[in-house]
């Protein structure tokens, strides 16, 4: 299903083959991981303060650092997205669905086409949540760069090239809420340079 979805947003860039980010996710050394986490009720909350000034954290902000994630919850919501505008919203919990999270990784691939989003987990005063999450990864020597068929020249890559297994070392040694990413941008080149 992850293979699947993958390459329907690959066809949706008109990049060929459609299998250019599934097979990365598909071989026999691929570094994906499967976590379960549970949240027990939090009774000291009050979930009917829509003013965010008594909210509990479960899961602090940030994005997933492989290609694509997907996750099945219980019927406990609790899941955030931010938005650009800063603000944050509720994705429905929904325990026959699941749901696809682009991941940093995705995001160089694409040369920023895809965002990986940023996300975070409230706690529930009533009820607790569980939530399962395959993060497909690609193999610890993938390269990772922006896709040649993507940009038109050098210049348009935003970020520099760097192998998961680096990647996965730079977030190791960074704070869950740090844009992770940015150590890997391209500075901007000045006019006058
Ligand atoms: O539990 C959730 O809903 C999301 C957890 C999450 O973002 C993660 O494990 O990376
Ligand atoms: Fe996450």
């Amino acid at each position: 299903m992850t293979c699947d979805v993958l390459e329907m947003m690959t066809d949706g860039l008109g990049i060929k083959p459609r299998n250019t980010h599934s097979k990365l996710v598909s071989g026999e050394n691929t570094d994906s991981i499967f976590r379960l986490n549970h949240y027990p009720p939090c009774p000291l909350i009050n979930n009917n303060n829509t003013n965010g000034s008594n909210i509990v954290i479960g899961f602090g902000e940030h994005t997933d650092p492989q290609i694509i994630s997907v996750l099945r919850s219980n019927n406990t919501c609790g899941l955030q997205i931010n938005l650009s505008d800063g603000s944050w919203i509720s994705v429905p919990s929904d325990p026959s669905s699941f749901f696809f999270n682009v991941s940093d990784s995705l995001q160089v691939l694409t040369n920023g086409r895809f965002k990986s989003v940023k996300h975070r987990v409230l706690a529930n005063s009533r009820k607790s949540r569980v939530s399962m999450i395959y993060f497909a990864g690609p193999s610890l020597t993938q390269r990772i760069a922006p896709l040649t068929c993507l940009i038109d020249n050098e210049d348009e890559s935003l970020y520099e090239e760097f192998t998961w297994s680096e990647y996965k070392n730079s977030t190791y040694n960074s704070r869950l809420s740090d844009n992770r990413l940015q150590p890997f941008e391209k500075k901007a080149v000045s006019l006058n340079d």
